[in-house]
């Protein structure tokens, strides 16, 4: 009774290895160290190195850890990227969950949780948004997920398998206890960098344009922090485990902050006024992307426990000085 983590040397993976660890669960990490990194796998898991899309690799891990439920985080997540390199892109996230899927069904594995994305909505036609909105993704990245979504649904029809796709809106934040925290090489997501410049590892940093139709001008995300969305994770293989019904639920709080609240409460946790810059838009952004958050609450009785921007920005803060201690020991 093992759970595969595919991606539990990453960020997000990482901090769900943890809730399941807690919970009492054996844990398989299968990771490439493409992004991710061996020391992110917690303690207590078991770890392969290797591609999920790898179909005699899974048969084998799936075999050796008896393996009942898979959570698949495993993935290219850089929306900009996704857009100069759209076909590595529906390789890593579509071909490579195809294969995943293949062996999960081949192996008999029934329960399968799968980090979907807000991205699948594109710009929606109002806010908030629920499951139910028409699935219109804007970038390759939107669509390599969409179509990895729609792959499960028939899967689910035509074999004993069934599965929760969490639709993530903006993840953040880090473990409560300093266990993990987002380590990727190209940080893009705005937490992640106005930490990195309240801690000195950037100098400034830019706000991707000031002329939205929003109250200050700039845009409005739903955050939300890891260690809720991870348990968010524990809660869905616990609802297929006692025969949840398949379904896509969305993840976030159901309420938004702007760029610039966000800036202002990273620099009132960190009591660091640095330096920000007005830049241009960023092509592609939605001015406002909020969560209609009552279905996982519902179907899932998930309670968030840190639904507190200031919560979220002292965890992420908390990090970036512990990853710059790391980089210090490690020199
Ligand atoms: N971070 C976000 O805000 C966000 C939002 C929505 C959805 N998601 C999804 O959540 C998942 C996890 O994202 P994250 O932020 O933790 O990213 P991450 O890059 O930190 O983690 C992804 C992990 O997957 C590994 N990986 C990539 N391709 C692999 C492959 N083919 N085989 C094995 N391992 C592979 C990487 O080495 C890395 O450790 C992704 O699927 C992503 O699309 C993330
Ligand atoms: O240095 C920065 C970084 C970001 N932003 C702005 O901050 C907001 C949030 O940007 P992020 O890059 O943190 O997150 P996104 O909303 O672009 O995207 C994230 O959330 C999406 C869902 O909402 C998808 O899940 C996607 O995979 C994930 O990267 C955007 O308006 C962006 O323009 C800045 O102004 N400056």
């Amino acid at each position: 009774m093992t759970v595969l983590v595919t991606g539990g040397a990453g960020y997000i993976g990482s901090h769900a290895a943890l809730a399941l660890l807690d919970g009492g669960r054996d844990v398989v990490v299968l990771d490439n160290l493409s992004q991710g990194h061996r020391w992110a796998v917690p303690t207590g898991a078991a770890f392969v190195e290797g591609d999920c899309g790898d179909e005699d690799l899974v048969r084998r891990v799936i075999a050796e850890h008896d393996v009942t439920a898979i959570m698949h985080f495993a993935g290219s997540i850089i929306v900009p990227d996704s857009v100069i390199y759209p076909l590595e892109y529906y390789r890593n996230n579509t071909v490579n969950s195809r294969a995943l899927l293949q062996v999960a069904v081949d192996s008999g594995v029934k329960h399968f949780i799968f980090s979907s994305t807000a991205g699948v909505y594109g710009e929606p036609k109002a806010t908030p948004i629920n499951e139910d909105f028409a699935l219109k993704p804007i970038s390759p990245y939107g669509t390599s997920k969409m179509m990895t979504e729609k792959m499960l649904a028939d899967a689910a029809i035509a074999h004993d398998l069934r599965y929760v796709a969490l639709r993530y809106f903006n993840v953040a934040g880090a473990d409560p206890k300093g266990r993990s925290g987002q380590t990727s090489r190209k940080a893009t997501h705005l937490i992640k960098i106005a930490s990195q410049a309240a801690t000195g590892t950037r100098p400034q940093m830019a706000i991707y344009g000031e002329d939205y139709e929003t109250p200050d001008g700039t845009c409005i995300r739903d955050y939300i922090h890891v260690s809720d969305l991870a348990n968010a994770h524990v809660l869905a293989l616990e609802y297929l485990e006692r025969g949840g019904e398949s379904d896509v639920m969305n993840c976030g709080y159901g309420r938004g902050f702007s760029v610039r609240e966000v800036i202002g409460a990273v620099k009132k946790v960190s009591g660091v006024d640095f330096e920000v810059e007005l830049a241009d838009r960023r092509p592609g952004d939605p001015a406002a992307l909020i969560a209609a958050a009552d279905r996982i609450r519902q179907k899932l009785g998930w309670t968030p426990v840190h639904d507190d921007l200031e919560d979220i920005v002292r965890h992420a803060l908390d990090w970036e000085q512990s990853l710059k201690s790391r980089e210090v020991s490690a020199a």
